[in-house]
């Protein structure tokens, strides 16, 4: 067992699992060391400390020496404290920032123009809820509808971050439902109000668990689509947005300051549809991840 000196303050990785960015040597092996290569073919876990050097500890037998720090790439790092944060983003976040309009066909079948800038609207922390809980017709509501949505977590602190920064911020994802009391909606629209208790009443904000950034490497191309009871109704890709993540969070970002565990949920596409009490919802994103939820 190698052990060098020095407590890992960074992490690469979403999920909490210490990096690699060393070339190593060892009795048996020896090269470059990718963050999953080490975990999965040589079952190293290699750190680093806050001033790059030496935090290393090497959980293996056959590992001689740290030969040289490959590469840093400082905007991809987050403290490991943070990360270890944000994958409980539910509690630690203090906003869910909600993009609307951002596909065109979606617009359209709500008769709304196309949007020439992200149109953005919050809802509280406390709509959240997880697989096991049930989606809660909100009382006086006649209309309730489903939106399925990719979700962004921030992993750093993003204020005024430009486009070709912005995925340096993204933590992780998630894939939510943006509920929507359309008839509440529609009364507001009609008398010009906010959309606060439309969007933002208890249980409007289905969740699943945190997606690890890595197991996305393209968010701006992903298959998006929700059932009702085994019914598809909405099946989309996120290529289609009309304003990818990249422009999403520089935007909402200069709106906004983002915080590690905030959620961006980016839109939803078109087949929105009301819902009874005792309709189940299924949704999934790619091969990736897949959620349910029961209406009551
Ligand atoms: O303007 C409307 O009538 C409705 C808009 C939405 O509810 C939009 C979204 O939340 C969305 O597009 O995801």
């Amino acid at each position: 067992m190698v052990k060098l000196k020095g407590k890992p303050k960074f992490c690469f990785s979403t999920l909490q699992r210490e990096v690699t960015l060393v070339k190593y040597s060892a009795t048996s092996v020896k090269g470059y060391a990718s963050a999953w290569d080490s975990v999965t073919h040589y079952g190293h876990t290699l750190c680093l400390d806050s001033e790059l050097n030496c935090g290393l500890e090497i959980s293996s037998t056959n590992v001689k020496e740290l030969v040289e720090m490959v590469e840093f790439q400082p905007y991809a790092t987050c403290p490991l404290e943070m990360m270890s944060k944000i994958v409980q983003f539910k509690e630690v976040g203090k906003k869910i920032v909600c993009v609307g309009r951002n596909y065109r066909e979606h617009a359209a079948e709500l008769n709304n123009p196309v949007p020439s800038k992200p149109m953005l609207f919050l809802k509280p922390t406390s709509a959240y809820i997880s697989e096991g809980e049930t989606i809660k017709i909100p009382k006086g509501c006649s209309d309730l509808n489903h939106e399925v949505e990719l979700g962004i977590v921030i992993g750093t602190t993003a204020r005024d971050v430009p486009q070709a920064d912005a995925m340096n911020y993204v933590g992780g994802y998630a894939l939510g439902l943006d509920m929507t009391a359309r008839d509440w909606q529609a009364e507001a629209k009609s008398k010009g109000h906010p959309w606060s208790v439309a969007k933002g009443f208890d249980t409007s904000c289905p969740i699943s668990k945190f997606i690890e950034k890595e197991k996305i490497p393209n968010p701006n191309n992903l298959d998006i689509w929700l059932k009702v009871n085994g019914e598809m109704r909405q099946s989309g890709n996120t290529k289609d947005m009309i304003f990818p993540i990249e422009h999403l969070i520089s935007f909402a970002s200069q709106c906004f300051t983002l915080e590690p565990g905030d959620l961006l949920l980016t839109g939803t596409p078109s087949g929105v549809s009301k819902l009874n009490s005792g309709d189940v919802i299924q949704a999934g994103l790619a091969d990736i991840i897949q959620i349910q939820f029961s209406v009551k």
